[in-house]
């Protein structure tokens, strides 16, 4: 590359080698409906929280490459276990623990299911965040359209008491304009500005146009092995 190039080339925290590590096949390998089914404690994890069909699966489709890996769907409710994916390659003995596992959850709040079920895959969701020494970062996802709610407020209240470090995610920034992303940022920075484990930082997001992919596999990998 020429110094010309090198000084327009877009800047980034994701060297190509990282970007590789997400490029290269990931595999689901567990889905855990309750607590006790939880793998024991090792590699470092990441979780994906927010509420019900903000895009917790999308975003780890797209941050992978890998459509369908996650199910996703438009009706609130889809991912009904604590789902892992690992990268491909750590399925033996002999291969080792892999270096980090992305976890997708149920979302909280208004899934289209029995009131019973959603109150057992929130109960399920608390749980393993407040209890889990293996999990190192939560990226809790917010609608850009619709910000901060009551129930994203209660699962941040639950990661601050745990001191759970926490970053939050905005998804679907395509759905809104840019000027309004900006101003929404600004906002919610101030909304969690006193929240004592919350990252003093966010990133804006779309899966659906890879905004924000980058910076959110930089601060993935900073937990990894
Ligand atoms: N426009 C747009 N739509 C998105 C984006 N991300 C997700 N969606 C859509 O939002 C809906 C919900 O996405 P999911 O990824 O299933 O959401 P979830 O948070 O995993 O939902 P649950 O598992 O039900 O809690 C789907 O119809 C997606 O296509 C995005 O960045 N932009
Ligand atoms: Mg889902």
């Amino acid at each position: 590359m020429s110094q010309s190039e090198e000084e327009t080339a877009p800047q980034s925290d994701v060297s190509e080698a990282d970007r590789r590590f997400f490029a290269k096949p990931w595999v689901f390998v567990r889905g855990v409906p309750a607590l006790k089914f939880l793998p024991p404690e090792g590699p470092p994890e990441v979780a994906f929280a927010g509420r019900s069909n903000v895009g917790k699966s999308s975003l780890i489709n797209a941050l992978l490459g890998q459509k369908g890996l996650a199910r996703t769907s438009n009706t609130p409710g889809r991912t009904q276990e604590l789902n892992f994916f690992v990268p491909d390659g750590f399925g033996t003995p002999e291969a080792g623990l892999p270096p980090i596992a992305l976890v997708d959850m149920p979302g909280y709040g208004y899934a289209r299911a029995p009131k019973e079920q959603v109150d057992a895959w929130t109960a399920l969701v608390f749980d393993y965040l407040r209890g889990r020494t293996s999990l190192k970062r939560v990226f809790v996802l917010i609608d850009a359209r619709h910000g901060i709610k009551p129930n994203d407020e209660e699962v941040m209240t639950l990661l601050d008491k745990a001191a759970m470090s926490y970053q939050l995610v905005l998804t679907k920034t395509d759905k809104i304009k840019a000027p309004a992303v900006e101003t929404l940022i600004g906002e919610t920075l101030q909304r969690i500005r006193k929240r004592p484990a919350a990252f003093p930082s966010l990133i804006a997001t779309s899966s659906e146009k890879g905004q924000g992919l980058d910076d959110l596999r930089a601060a993935i990998l900073a937990q990894a092995v």
